[in-house]
């Protein structure tokens, strides 16, 4: 603050000697409240004007204090803001300090959320703002209305300067399945419903699909980053209006083994010309792989950490040793001898292996079904709606499933098989203790287990808050080649049969010890 200013205000005044506060946010304030004393009229208008900037500057700090207190309470981080943005603590403050579409408002009301979960609380006020993020949250803890609330008031403010019904895709929404953006399309057409925005998915990519999608109205178009190359060579609908870039699971599309995606992005920036597009990044886990994308891309940008790369601490952790493969069937079997509460989730490493499981499961009187990507779409749509809509109530599926799928009522997910990386873990155990419910989520490992990545896996559990035995923790720690290899090959596994798999050269030796003996015990 201007020393001149302090000065003329402060004639006369004598201050008491006091140890300044060593929040220099709080001493200010303590100046702010000393000279706001009703004693000194100040008697020239220049000093009114300087009042006033000393006021703004007060409240200024105040805010400061309260956006400091409530991150701290949430575990808020945010970083990269020229100016902090306060959280908002309710929808009511968010309501009352940035005045939305009056539909939009109706429409988040009618979700029915008691209180804006952190990560809304932060996000919702600094995206209204017009800042491109890179945001990084638990599972379950509502990214997906964090991201697409305020897009939809953004591009009606955008509306209000061009005063004009636009049909131009001004944002596109990239994740790395069907099934997350069938679900991220369900959340966005809620919120835009009589809102003049309008939602669309690339569901296929077939000649007839591209060429009439430009007769749907579309102002967000939802899509995994292959379908929308497609569209964009097909040039269905063009992309040069584009103001918003969205990637949901962000770190999942760069990883390693996503081979091609870096290609597939170069070409849809290449399409989204708008030079004053904006982005916005989004997943409960970060990896190094997407740093050079958003340093490249992400012009003054805010980052924001909620326990960043940790399991949702709202969900129960137990691994489980099981010793070996063949031990995991009599393990699972007993986990529903002893009664689970369903819907239950059980990841498999492959797609082979949860056909195995299934017809192991299929005659144990479970409600049990199965996703992979060798079932068809249509296929995949019906079993996750029937797993949705509480008729199936055990569903064995694959990483397909790990990322983002939110079935609300999940209480407890196994793994049956160790993840092969510490991503997938959070992810996976992500699909319970969802909104604001608890969940629980059983690993098995074996002694095979031990070589890989289960140490850093106890590391995580334990840092989430469950309980986890001593000696996991002094296991050797992965190293990078260990995790890139896994990532690349999931670890053999023997299959998953009742059958005891009889090996045909060992059972002659056995078959012929067993007649010796039983001559030997003749004689
Ligand atoms: N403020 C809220 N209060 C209660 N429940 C909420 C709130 N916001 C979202 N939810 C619910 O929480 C669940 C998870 O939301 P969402 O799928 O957006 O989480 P996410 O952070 O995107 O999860 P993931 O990282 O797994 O993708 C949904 O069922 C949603 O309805």
């Amino acid at each position: 603050m201007d020393n001149s200013i302090f000065k003329s205000l402060t004639l006369g005044v004598t201050f008491k000697k006091r140890k300044l506060d060593k929040d220099p946010v709080k001493a200010k304030i303590e100046v702010f409240k000393e000279d706001s004393d009703p004693e000194i009229v100040d008697s020239s208008t220049s000093i009114k004007k300087k009042r006033k900037k000393l006021s703004e500057e007060y409240l200024r700090c105040k805010n400061l204090e309260e956006t400091n207190k409530l991150c701290k309470k949430h575990h808020i981080n945010v970083k990269g803001c020229v100016e902090k943005v306060k959280p908002v603590e309710s929808f009511q403050e968010l309501f009352d300090r940035f005045p939305l579409n009056l539909q939009l408002v109706d429409n988040i009301k009618n979700f029915k959320y008691e209180t804006p979960t952190p990560v809304q609380m932060q996000v919702l006020p600094l995206f209204l703002e017009g800042k491109s993020l890179k945001v990084v949250a638990p599972t379950g803890s509502g990214k997906t209305l964090a991201f697409v609330a305020p897009l939809i008031q953004n591009l009606l403010d955008d509306r209000k300067l061009a005063s004009d019904e636009s049909n131009q895709i001004e944002s596109i929404i990239l994740v790395p399945t069907r099934e997350l953006a069938s679900q991220i399309l369900s959340v966005t057409t809620r919120l835009c419903y009589e809102t003049g925005i309008r939602a669309h998915i690339i569901t296929s990519t077939n000649d007839d699909h591209m060429k009439n999608f430009h007769k749907k109205k579309t102002n967000i178009l939802i899509s995994t980053p292959l379908k929308l190359v497609h569209f964009i060579k097909s040039n269905a609908m063009k992309l040069n209006q584009v103001k918003w870039i969205i990637i949901d699971e962000v770190d999942k599309l760069f990883e390693e083994s996503n081979h091609g995606f870096k290609e597939d992005l170069d070409q849809i920036l290449a399409a989204c010309s708008n030079e004053k597009r904006k982005f916005a990044l989004f997943s409960a886990t970060t990896n190094k792989e997407m740093t050079p994308f958003v340093h490249e891309n992400l012009k003054e940008f805010a980052t924001v950490n909620i326990s960043p790369n940790i399991p949702t601490s709202s969900v129960e952790q137990e691994l489980k040793y099981v010793g070996m493969e063949s031990a995991k069937l009599l393990a699972v079997r007993e986990i529903f001898r002893e009664g689970v509460s369903p819907p239950v989730l059980i990841f498999v490493q492959s797609k082979d292996r949860a056909k195995q499981l299934f017809s192991e499961l299929m005659f144990d009187g479970l409600n049990i079904d199965i996703i992979h990507s060798d079932r068809s779409q249509k296929e995949r749509e019906e079993v996750y709606k029937k797993f949705r809509e509480g008729r199936i109530w055990v569903l064995i599926c694959t990483e397909l499933m790990s990322r983002g799928i939110d079935f609300r009522d999940v209480m407890m997910v196994v793994n049956f098989d160790l993840p092969t990386s510490v991503y997938s873990y959070i992810h996976r155990v992500g699909r319970c203790g969802r909104g604001n419910k608890t969940g629980k989520a059983i690993t098995f490992y074996t002694n095979d287990d031990k070589k890989g990545i289960l140490r850093d896996i106890a590391k995580l559990v334990e840092k989430s808050g469950s309980h986890v035995e001593g000696f996991l923790l002094q296991l050797k720690k992965s190293t990078k080649k260990e995790r890139l290899a896994l990532l690349k090959k999931a670890p053999k596994r023997k299959n998953i049969s009742n059958k005891i798999v009889v090996n045909k050269r060992k059972s002659k030796t056995w078959k012929k010890n067993l007649k010796k003996k039983i001559n030997e015990d003749d004689d």
